[in-house]
This record gives structure tokens, C-alpha cells and sequence, in this order.
């Protein structure tokens, strides 16, 4: 009975999940511990031991890159009934059972009665940009007043669900609501949906024919992802005999901006009264990232390792986003040589904003480089938001800009932190084997501040290989050295632009020499001072050997001299 399991060498609690039967069963699965193979595995179980026909399962999942990998795995069409993202199976749904299309004549015979003509199983699924021209088209041809235009998209996400659940009006006193009938009507008469009429549409369609379908078991990927509609479609496709079985990590909510609750998990476990599994083994990276992570963990107890050590973990500090740029060319140029393939290497960043440098010295140092998690395959570089790296992993990432105000981003509440932790967390979970985190002195990103993350000071200082933590006269020579550099990258930049861009090179080449020339002076004059004493809660008093605007250097009488960032706070100075 086991065989094929056995053969895949599932761990104990992973067969567990497998075999179980419970009318609803929640796996609460940590990073790396095995989810897809879980899932992949109970969804061939089934299949071929259980003798559960496919079209008796749904296998839904939240994007389309899960639902392909599962499909790969198990071998099967990626259009096969039942398997895929909530929105492909609530299309499928709805091509099975909306009415076939009218003829001509009784789409004539309609318009000319005025009636409306509605959905049917030929509808075309439209993209939230083409619906807002729909609304825009509307509001122009009745003369209606909208405000807050630049916001319409969010209003009509938000406020369209309110009037179709029989809210009369919004909270702005304009026309919105008004236009919201005609788009209603508009977007059946012309046979098309949205994303988000495809959810509802196809939870009304899965509650008429649910006796129909007879599923005997839903299976859901990532169901910490949820939101409340998504629930929706799957408490109205499951019937009394149906199973519910799901997999999720409540420590990688990532997207409570979309609407997904940062508690969904557990909400969940109520809601379908589900028995709790656990996946509690990480196999991907090695002990040192599991223990930096597991500073991050929100949820349950630590996450358990496979054995495997590892290297310490980077920390570099690059004087802007153009030299980091620089620097990582030829750092990947080096890891490549040294044998590490390129599909091997990722970079993360925290907006989308950061991109655009990267980009620009990736793309002159003909470095094969994608943008984004998907598309290109084979022998590229990845270069993606945190956001985006959800569900992937690499043997070497870099996560760039732990700078406050970046990572995390300035936060408004608790949740939002709590979010910002997690994404972190999700980043930093991707890699195999090696971590590098770096910081700029100069962020040169609007509202990011030079002081480096305090996720930083977060991480075990024991897992920590600092890149320099330099003494007085290193750090002198460093600075130089840094100034030199940026100096002459920028020296050889201007020769490469055109003369137009010379003027505003040269004001940067200036300020950067005017800031480390800054820089240096308040290092010598700190040197200059009389004896200032320094007080560590572990190391005790000891005397200030240096200080600068980032960094504070002092001797303890039998520990020898120590750096600190001052932005940890560590050091009460006296
Ligand atoms: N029992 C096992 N023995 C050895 N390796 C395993 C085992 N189970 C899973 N793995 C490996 O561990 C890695 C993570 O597995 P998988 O991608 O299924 O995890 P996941 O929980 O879906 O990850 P994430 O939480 O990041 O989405 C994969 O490389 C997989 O091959």
C-alpha cells in the first residue's frame, strides 16, 4: 500500500499528512518543510491507491506557477478539470454550467425589448485595467461626477462588492454608485468578467450544482493565502461526503494588503473545523539560515533543520545603490567561475524602485539576468522583489537595501510590522546554502534613512561575518578607499553618457567627496578628543577608540575592542 510513498522517502509526518482521511485536515507547514511534496504526494495517493477518479478532486492553488509545478510533478495536462488557480477552476465551473450562447436572434430580440442579456459559457475573462475603461466610458457618456479618480481602481475594487451586496452608497458623495448598475449590466450584455466576478459568479455556480459535482476531496495549496471569497467558493463546492485538505505556512502571510487576514490559518481551522497536522522539518537551507530565520518565526516553535551547517551569513555595506550594483556584477561574475550556475544566484529587494539601477549596470555587464520570478528559464540570474520570491529557492541570495525605512518599510501599525517581519522572513528562508545582506550609507531612495535595518541587529551575532568592521586606521583607509571608488566609477560613467549629463555627474562626484571628506574629519577629531568611556550590558565600562556617524569602536578591559552600530543602541555613552 505504501510502496510508492516508501519510494519517495517521505518523512514520518509527511506520510502522515498523506494518509489522513479526517473529513477536514490542516497542515501547518513550516517554510522548506515539504508542502508541494505533501501535496503532490496525497494527490497521487488518492489517485492511484484510493482509486479517487480526478474528476472527484479540485486541487486549487493561488498562482499559476504552483498550479504548473504540481501539474509537472504529477504528470498531468495543466488544464486537466478540477486542478489549478481559483480563478482557472471558477472558469472552468462556469464554461461547464452557464447557459450556452443565445442566438443572434435572441440576442436582437433582447436588446430590442430591453432586456439584458447575460453571462454565457463563451464570456471572455477581462484584466482590472479594461473594466476601469468600462466604468470611465460609462461615467463620460452619463455625465456622472466621480471623485478621486486617481483612485479608482482601488474604489471600484472595494466599493463594486459593497453595491453588489446591496450597500446603497459609498463613502464619497459622488456618483460612483450610480455608474455601478450600468457596469453590471454593461459587462453581461458584453459577455465579459473580471477576476473577482469569476470568484462569485463561479461560488454561486458551485452551490447549484454541488450534488452534481460529488466532489470527495478538495486539496488547497498555500491556504494561508486565503481571503474570505476564496472560502466562499470552497465552502460552496464542498457538499457533506467531500474531504478538505490543506497545506499552509501561517508565518509566510505575505499579501494582508490584498485581503488576506494575517490570522487566516487559524481562521480556517475554525471555520471547517479541521484537525491540525505539522510539517516541522525544513529541508532547504542550512542551519545557520534557519536560525537567523527562526528570529523572524511569529508562529510556533522553532524550525527544525535537516543537519546540514553552513556558511555564515554576509553583511556588506556599500556606499550607494550604484556601487552595490557594481560590486554584485563582479561578485556574480566570481561565484559563476568558481562553479555556482547562475540559475543558482538571486537578488531581492524591497521596491520595485531599487530595480532600475540594478537593471541598468546588470544589462552593460551582459550578466544573462531576469526581472521577474517567472518566464525566462535555464542558466539566469534572478533579480525580484521579496513579494515575488515566495515559493522559490537558490543555493546563493543576496537580499540588498537593509537599510530603516526599506527593510522593513516605514510601518503605520503593529500589522503592518508584523507583515514586514514575515516578508523578511519569506526572503530570507529561499536560500539553500549562502546569505549576503547588505546596507547603503547613502540609500539615495526618498525616506530611507542611512542607518542600517534593525533586522540586522535581530540576527544572532554569532551567525554574523561582518565584511569589515574595521579599526580607526583601517576604517581611515576604507573611506579613502570607498571614495576612490566611487570617484572613479563615476569618472568612467561620465565618459561613457553624453556631455549633457556631465554637469549633474559632477555635482555627485562632489558631494560624495565633500560627504567622506566630512566623513574623515569627524573620524580625526573624535581621534583628537580626551578619553570618553562607554558602558555594554555584557562587556561592561570600556573606553571609546573611535566613533564616526554609523559606528562606535570601544575597548573593554578583558575583551579587547569591539564595533558597534550605533543605531542598535548598544552603547550608553558617558
Ligand atoms: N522527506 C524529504 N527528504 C528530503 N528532502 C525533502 C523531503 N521533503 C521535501 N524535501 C525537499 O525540501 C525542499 C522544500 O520542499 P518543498 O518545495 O516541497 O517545500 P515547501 O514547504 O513547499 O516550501 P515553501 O514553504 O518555501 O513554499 C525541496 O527541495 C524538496 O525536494
Amino acid at each position: 500500500m505504501m510502496n510508492s510513498l516508501e519510494r519517495k522517502r517521505l518523512n514520518s509526518y509527511q506520510k502522515e499528512a498523506v494518509l489522513d482521511e479526517s473529513p477536514a485536515c490542516l497542515v501547518n507547514a513550516n517554510v522548506g518543510s515539504g508542502k508541494t511534496t505533501v501535496l503532490t504526494e496525497k494527490v497521487r495517493y488518492l489517485h492511484e491507491e484510493r482509486l479517487v477518479p480526478y474528476e472527484k478532486m479540485m486541487v486549487l492553488t493561488f498562482t499559476n506557477k504552483a498550479a504548473d509545478e504540481i501539474a509537472e510533478r504529477l504528470g498531468i495536462e495543466k488544464s486537466m478539470w478540477g486542478f489549478g488557480t481559483f480563478h482557472s477552476v471558477a472558469r472552468q465551473l462556469l464554461c461547464k454550467y452557464l447557459p450556452e450562447k443565445c442566438t443572434v436572434e435572441d440576442t436582437d430580440r433582447a436588446v430590442n425589448q430591453n432586456e439584458t442579456t447575460d453571462w454565457n459559457r463563451e464570456f471572455e475573462v477581462i484584466e482590472p485595467e479594461e473594466e476601469l475603461q468600462m466604468l470611465l466610458d460609462l461615467v463620460d457618456a452619463n455625465g456622472y461626477k466621480i471623485k478621486y479618480k486617481n483612485r479608482l481602481q482601488a474604489r471600484l475594487e472595494n466599493d463594486y462588492e459593497a453595491y453588489l451586496q446591496g450597500k446603497p452608497k459609498g463613502k464619497y458623495k459622488d456618483d460612483l454608485f450610480r455608474v455601478f448598475p450600468l457596469l453590471d449590466r454593461k459587462k453581461r450584455q458584453e459577455n465579459k468578467m473580471s477576476f473577482a466576478d469569476l470568484i462569485r459568479e463561479g461560488t454561486k455556480c458551485a452551490e447549484e450544482h454541488r450534488k452534481e459535482l460529488g466532489l470527495q476531496w478538495i486539496i488547497v495549496d498555500e491556504v494561508q493565502d486565503s481571503d474570505q471569497k476564496q472560502l466562499d467558493f470552497i465552502e460552496a463546492l464542498k457538499d457533506a461526503q467531500t474531504r478538505f485538505f490543506a497545506v499552509g505556512d501561517p508565518n509566510q502571510v505575505i499579501y494582508s494588503w490584498r485581503g488576506t487576514a494575517p490570522n487566516m490559518f487559524f481562521m480556517i481551522k475554525h471555520r471547517f473545523e479541521a484537525k491540525e497536522l505539522s510539517l516541522p522539518v525544513n529541508y532547504r537551507s542550512s542551519d545557520v539560515i534557519l536560525e537567523a530565520a527562526n528570529r523572524f518565526l511569529q508562529f510556533g516553535g522553532k524550525i527544525e533543520g535537516s543537519g546540514v551547517k553552513g556558511d555564515k551569513i554576509l553583511i556588506k555595506n556599500h556606499y550607494d545603490p550604484f556601487i552595490e550594483a557594481e560590486y554584485l556584477t563582479e561578485r556574480i561574475r566570481k561565484l559563476h567561475e568558481d562553479g555556482l550556475p547562475y540559475s543558482q544566484i538571486a537578488v531581492f529587494y524591497r521596491v520595485q524602485k531599487q530595480a532600475e539601477i540594478l537593471e541598468k549596470v546588470f544589462e552593460r555587464a551582459e550578466l544573462p539576468v531576469t526581472f521577474s520570478n517567472v518566464g525566462k528559464e535555464g542558466e539566469v540570474l534572478h533579480f525580484m522583489t521579496l513579494h515575488a520570491s515566495k515559493g522559490l529557492e537558490f543555493d546563493y541570495v543576496f537580499i540588498v537595501g537593509l537599510n530603516q525605512g526599506l527593510i522593513p518599510l516605514r510601518c503605520t501599525g503593529m500589522e503592518q510590522e508584523e507583515e514586514e517581519m514575515r516578508l523578511f522572513f519569506v526572503g530570507l528562508t529561499r536560500a539553500r546554502k549562502n546569505l549576503e545582506l547588505s546596507y547603503y550609507t547613502n540609500p539615495t531612495i526618498p525616506g530611507v534613512f542611512e542607518a542600517p535595518s534593525r533586522y540586522l541587529k535581530r540576527l544572532p551575532e554569532h551567525l554574523l561575518d561582518w565584511e569589515e568592521k574595521p579599526g580607526s586606521e583601517e576604517r581611515k583607509a576604507n573611506l579613502q578607499s570607498l571614495r576612490r571608488q566611487a570617484v572613479e566609477t563615476i569618472r568612467r560613467k561620465s565618459a561613457e553618457e553624453n556631455m549633457a549629463e556631465t554637469e549633474p555627474v559632477k555635482q555627485k562626484e562632489r558631494q560624495i567627496e565633500t560627504e567622506s571628506v566630512k566623513q574623515e574629519e569627524r573620524h580625526t577629531n573624535t581621534e583628537e578628543r580626551v578619553v570618553r568611556r562607554g558602558r555594554h550590558p555584557k562587556y561592561g565600562e570600556g573606553i571609546i577608540t573611535s566613533e564616526d556617524d554609523m559606528t562606535i569602536e570601544v575597548e573593554f578591559p578583558g575583551y579587547g575592542k569591539k564595533q558597534f552600530l550605533k543605531a542598535f543602541g548598544e552603547i550608553d555613552v558617558s
